[in-house]
């Protein structure tokens, strides 16, 4: 096929975590495209380079929340994988900021579907549009049918849950043109993987006490995680076969799930973190819950305060801590049945390919040499 003769596909949100292995995921294994268009508001020149003789990556910088950018973007296109999202549980931008990016956002980019012709739309989820909740109520290996006490309260599911509520809805609407638009949503839950912003803050924080994770929750509770991979290829299946059977895909919701171990967080990221020395102390929290409850709303005063001088955004507080103490599992086949996904990558390969990445931490970054020597390895 010669470039030019296959789809115009949008990832909204291209050039972020997963929107970037999305990227090469679709360049990798898509043979229906001849055009990816990265839109983002941050845009990353490397993907440009991605472009070969029969897809041509296309980045276009703009904003999701500016109806005019996001209509320039889908026009002439075939379908949209909308990722791009304001990802912040630590209070590091206005909540009017996360509505605007994630509802409006959606909202503009189902109009411009509508006013584009564009027939497709995959929505990028979360399991956060579920829970944890609050109140400590767990999810134990549950489904995308389980009832749960969804209690909302933060911007960001709030905002989540909004947007994919708009996006469930929007399914079978008439669009310019006289055909209809078909939507689905893939809820993944913690990802993790090449490229996660969050495990190089959890690998710098661990160098400063001396390669030492202080163990503060407990190892019964598990979290889960899917590797963004196994993600990735869940996008790229829900999109081929939206356009297929979008009868049985459109206006669903699909649990992004793979096999990686249901672990308590911490332990989770010690899989990775442990191939570089790292060692976790405790066998159970080293301090009781309620001490870190008065740590996290210390961070709370300590954000207030300091606003207006400083974004203060550390990554414990009431909401981190509540959500990491609450068990969510996900145990489903509900993508399986309706559109053959099987995870692409087992754990094994998923855990060495986040191990390489997290190792490549150590080589890159320039200041490890110091914190090392300044921190005296508390473990030998
Ligand atoms: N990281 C995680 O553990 C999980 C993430 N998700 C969802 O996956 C999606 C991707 O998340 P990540 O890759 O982790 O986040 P990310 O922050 O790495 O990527 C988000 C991308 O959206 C772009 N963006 C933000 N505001 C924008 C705007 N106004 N206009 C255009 N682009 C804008 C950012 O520049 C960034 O490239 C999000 O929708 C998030 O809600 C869902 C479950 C778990
Ligand atoms: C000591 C603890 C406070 C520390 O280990 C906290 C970990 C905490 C930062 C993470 C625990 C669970 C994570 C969230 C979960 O994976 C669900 C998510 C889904 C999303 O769509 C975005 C990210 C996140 C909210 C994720 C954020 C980090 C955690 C709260």
């Amino acid at each position: 096929m010669t470039a030019g003769s296959g789809q115009v596909y949008v990832v909204t949100g291209g050039c972020g975590f997963l929107g970037s292995h999305l990227v090469r995921m679709l360049l990798e294994h898509e043979k229906n495209i001849s055009e990816i268009r990265v839109f983002d508001l941050h845009l990353d020149e490397s993907l440009r380079t991605l472009s070969n003789d029969r897809v041509r990556v296309r980045l276009i910088s703009g904003d999701i929340s500016r109806l005019a950018d996001v209509q320039e973007a889908l026009h002439g296109s075939h379908l949209v994988i909308h990722t791009a999202s304001l990802v912040d549980v630590w209070g590091r931008v206005p909540a009017s900021k996360i509505t605007e990016v994630n509802v409006t956002g959606t909202e503009n980019v189902l109009q411009a579907c509508k006013e584009e012709g564009v027939q497709y739309l995959v929505y990028t989820s979360s399991m956060e549009v579920v829970g944890p909740n609050i109140h400590g109520d767990h999810f134990y290996r549950g489904n995308e049918d389980t009832e749960y006490r969804i209690y909302h309260k933060e911007p960001y599911p709030l905002s989540k849950a909004k947007a994919e509520k708009l996006v469930l809805e929007a399914n079978g609407i008439k669009i310019k043109g006289g055909k209809m638009l078909y939507t689905c949503s893939l809820r993944p839950t913690g990802i993790y993987g090449e490229g996660h912003e969050l495990m190089k803050q959890f690998h710098r924080q661990g160098l400063r006490t001396g390669r030492c994770v202080f163990r503060a929750l407990s190892p019964a509770i598990e979290h889960g995680r899917v590797y963004v991979g196994n993600v990735a290829w869940m996008h790229l299946l829900a999109a081929r076969q939206l356009q297929i059977h979008p009868s049985t895909l459109g206006g669903q919701v699909y649990f992004c799930y793979d096999s990686s171990p249901y672990k308590s967080y911490e332990d989770f990221n010690m899989e990775f973190l442990s191939a570089c020395g790292f060692k976790i102390i405790g066998s159970r929290p080293l301090v009781p819950y309620f001490l870190l409850y008065l740590l996290a709303l210390l961070n709370v005063l300590l954000q207030w305060v300091l606003h207006g001088f400083i974004t203060y955004a550390p990554i414990l507080n009431p909401y981190t801590l509540a959500v990491a103490s609450t068990t969510f599992t996900v145990q489903t086949d509900k993508a399986e049945k309706h559109f053959g996904y099987q995870p692409l990558y087992a754990w094994e390969e998923a855990k060495m390919r986040t191990i390489t990445w997290v190792k490549s931490l150590e080589v890159s970054g320039k200041d490890l040499k110091d914190v090392d020597e300044k921190s005296n390895y508390c473990c030998s």
